[in-house]
């Protein structure tokens, strides 16, 4: 037997009133539909009648109006759904009380409350999540791909280990396994050669959870998705099937990573929301952005440097995410390269997915702080035929690959160089908070683990 959905309905007084009246009896008509409140969002211009005792008694059921006329009451339709435990939201207005920025921002609070979306051609759903971890947990999303997801994971993967609580990271992407995948990060010695063999096997040994694994020398477990929704959702993805491995593999702390902008389907304590200062504003501040934002406990925001962002843009982006997430705690920052192994008094080969406008950035650390020589330079990391054009160029006045573990690091990058009896090194994105008065990243990374291990505490009673 089908459940009846109780429906809010947002309506304005652009419309005739009776002609609103109309759309909400054929949706009280429709089986396992019921109308249980209407939230007036405003306009006056269709409105005969404009005391609230005469639009309920034209409407016919209990209306719910803000303060102010002229502004969506944004508060009452978060509170109407509480009220009523509506199942759905249907939107029965149109311009000019809502237009597609403010649809968006109701949309943001809908969904929060983990209930559908509607209109008359669209449709949003809350996120899924599957509620099965039995460790203490925390995801890392973003709002784009490229951002530092993975950096970030790995990052706090290391911090966690130091801390003498064993954490493992189950990531997905979309070059990840058909069956979740086990990396012994914390075990195995993964070298060029070893990815090159993995690689030759078919798989893609560049994937986040090879990165992650690296980066952290802890255990790893690698998922695939395919598509991402607007809201945040896949289209399939075996993550489930990784979650319940994390749940068996010896670790007590678990970081569950997402892929691009597409948010992980598990449930988990507390959420780190990456953001890209080099992003345009408008995926921060408006369509679904706001509503990663505020799953924050803490928000790094990374790529905090010219010539991706000015400093007025990452103010500007501090500020948009304090207003709409005042509790989440802020932290921008910038990445820099390190190298995995020694590359002092090297002639270097880098090759990095980070932008060319930052090249020159990336290569005076490099070389002031391995006292190396970068002989050549490529961005094209995750383009393949460009790659083998920039190895090719430099290939024969190199000693060493340095290379992040990224797109085509292992099939074309690892290859290559080993193929010229070049040195492989892999290469880590350091994130570093910005200069100004900020909490240190560290700590605010420790802190949501620690709030972590106390919710999932008192949510099962351990
Ligand atoms: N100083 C910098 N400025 C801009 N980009 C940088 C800088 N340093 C590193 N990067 C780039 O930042 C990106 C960080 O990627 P990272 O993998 O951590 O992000 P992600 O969101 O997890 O993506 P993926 O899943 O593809 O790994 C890389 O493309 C890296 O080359
Ligand atoms: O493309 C993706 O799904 C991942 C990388 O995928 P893999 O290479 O790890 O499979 O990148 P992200 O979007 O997280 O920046």
């Amino acid at each position: 037997m089908k459940t009846i959905r109780k429906m809010v309905c947002l309506v304005d007084g652009e419309h005739y009133l009776p002609v609103t009246k109309s759309a909400l009896d054929m949706l009280d008509n429709l089986e396992h539909n019921e109308v249980v409140a209407v939230v007036f969002i405003g306009g006056t211009e269709k409105l005969r009648e404009t005391s609230e005792e005469g639009v309920i008694e034209k409407l016919g059921r209990p209306v719910h109006f803000g303060d102010n006329p002229h502004e969506i009451p944004y508060d009452i339709i978060g509170k109407v759904i509480e009220e009523y435990d509506a199942d759905v939201v249907m939107d029965l207005s149109d311009e000019p009380i809502v237009d597609y920025s403010k649809r968006f921002k109701i949309a943001t609070i809908v969904l929060d409350m983990g209930i559908p979306y509607e209109g008359p051609d669209f449709k949003f759903y809350p996120i899924s999540e599957h509620d099965i971890l039995k460790k203490p947990s925390f995801k890392i999303l973003g709002t784009g791909k490229r951002i530092g997801k993975t950096a970030v994971s790995a990052y706090a993967a290391r911090l966690i280990h130091k801390k003498e609580y064993n954490p493992c990271v189950v990531a997905m992407g979309r070059g990840g396994p058909e069956e979740p995948e086990i990396v012994h990060g914390d075990k195995i010695e993964i070298t060029p050669q070893y990815l090159m063999e993995q690689s030759d096997k078919g798989v893609h040994a560049a994937s986040d959870h090879w990165e992650d694994a690296l980066m952290s020398r802890i255990l790893t477990i690698g998922c695939r998705r395919c598509g991402g929704g607007m809201v945040g959702d896949v289209f399939i993805t075996n993550m489930k099937k990784g979650a319940q491995i994390a749940n068996e593999v010896d670790a007590d702390f678990i970081i569950i990573e997402g892929s691009g902008a597409a948010i992980p389907p598990i449930k988990t304590d507390k959420h780190v929301v990456l953001v890209g200062a080099n992003q345009p504003l408008i995926n921060i501040e408006n369509f679904f952005g706001p509503f990663r934002i505020k799953m924050a406990d803490l928000v790094v925001l990374t790529m905090c440097e010219e010539p991706m962002a000015s400093s007025n843009k990452v103010k500007r982006i501090i500020k948009f995410i304090k207003s709409i997430n005042p509790n989440a705690t802020v932290i921008p920052t910038v990445f820099r390269p390190k190298a995995l192994a020694d590359i002092t008094g090297k002639n270097v080969l880098f090759a990095t997915t980070a932008p060319d406008s930052i090249k020159d950035v990336l290569i005076e650390h490099l070389e002031s702080n391995y006292d190396c020589k970068i002989v050549g330079t490529t961005s094209h990391l995750s383009n393949r035929p460009l790659l083998q054009n920039d190895i090719e160029k430099y290939i024969d006045e190199a000693d060493v690959m340095l290379t992040e573990l990224k797109a085509a690091a292992v099939d074309v990058a690892t290859k290559d160089a080993l193929k010229a009896g070049l040195e492989v090194v892999y290469c880590d994105n350091i994130p570093l908070v910005i200069e100004g008065n900020y909490e240190s990243l560290p700590e605010a990374i420790i802190k949501v683990v620690d709030s972590a291990i106390t919710a999932f505490e008192t949510r099962t009673g351990a």
